[in-house]
């Protein structure tokens, strides 16, 4: 079978451009593996990229969805977020509305992460307003091997100020700007009026990301990845962020489907895989407000 061919993309990087008879569209690079645009049939980007997103390889593309493999942040003794983001994928297989890439271990990988795997990952742009992905992880070695993951979306939204993340409420989260402390999470909604990292436990698989402002819900179905987190850098850490406009934090929140407080054991030989489905569901007027009674502490903080 002929490798399927690829054309190139932003910062004349090579990729494979998905287009859908809707009209939808995304964009996916070798890089990564990397989600980096996500349009409805109406031409509307639901993804973020930062206003000074870099091309350049290793560097992990800002925005879209990179993935974090096989370590989320510094939960081992890899680099921030494992390797995967960094690596260039091979496209496996293609069709007018899906690409799979594959990533597999090399004596160069071995040497920073001791394990045969196969990492497989695929995207698909689906029926209405969908977008699905899929990625499995072979552990073609002899010896078991662990790992943590997460598909760290970038949602962009008219006003991150306004934008609310529902699902979380009861669900236990370690807050990653206080040494990872572990708390409950009382809001109906988590709203941003600050810096936001969490990283959520053993969550409901459905959450959502309302843009208020946009008028606009995208609806996020989660399977085998139980955690998810929240992240919003705020004012500082945008400015102190080489590749991400200082007014950037404006613009998105991330909620990364995650496997990170059980990281994923796949004995020798075995196949784990997960997924996340993407719906952009269109409000005619603002969405309405979700039982403002019960704030969230930020919220309730920003009301002051
Ligand atoms: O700058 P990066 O390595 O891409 O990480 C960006 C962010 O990823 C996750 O959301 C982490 O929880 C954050 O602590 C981190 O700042």
């Amino acid at each position: 079978m002929s490798k399927p061919e690829t054309t190139t993309l932003r910062g004349e990087l090579p990729g494979v451009k998905l287009a859908g008879s809707t009209g939808a569209t995304a964009e996916v690079y070798t890089h990564g593996a990397h989600l980096a645009s996500w349009k409805t049939a109406d031409g509307v980007e639901q993804l973020f990229v930062s206003s000074d997103v870099v091309f350049k390889p290793p560097k992990a593309i800002r925005g879209g969805v990179p993935i974090c493999f096989p370590q989320f942040s510094d939960f081992g003794p890899l680099g921030q977020h494992g390797f995967a983001r960094n690596e260039t994928w091979e496209v496996t297989a293609r069709t007018p509305t899906s690409v799979q890439m594959t990533l597999r271990s090399t004596p160069a990988s071995k040497e920073k992460w001791p394990h045969d795997f196969v990492c497989v990952y695929e995207v698909m742009l689906g029926a209405g307003n969908h977008l699905k992905t899929t990625m499995s992880v072979t552990n073609a070695g002899i010896e078991p091997m662990t790992f943590t993951t997460a598909l760290h979306t970038y949602f962009r939204c008219d006003d991150a100020l306004a934008a609310k993340v529902t699902g979380l409420k009861g669900a236990s989260y370690l807050d990653s700007l206080d040494g990872r402390v572990r708390r409950e999470e009382i809001g109906e909604f988590v709203a941003f009026a600050e810096e936001v990292d969490r990283i959520y436990l053993s969550t409901s698989d459905a959450l959502a990301v309302e843009d208020v402002a946009g008028s606009r819900s995208i609806r996020i179905t989660k399977r085998n990845l139980p955690d998810a987190v929240v992240w919003n850098p705020w004012i500082e850490k945008s400015k102190a962020t080489g590749d991400l406009g200082d007014d950037d934090y404006k613009k998105f929140v991330c909620v990364e489907a995650a496997a990170i407080e059980t990281p994923v054991t796949l004995p020798a030989g075995e196949r784990w895989e997960c997924e996340q489905v993407l719906e952009c569901v269109k409000h005619a007027s603002p969405v309405p407000a979700i039982d403002d009674a019960a704030p969230s502490k930020v919220e309730a903080e920003e009301a002051r």
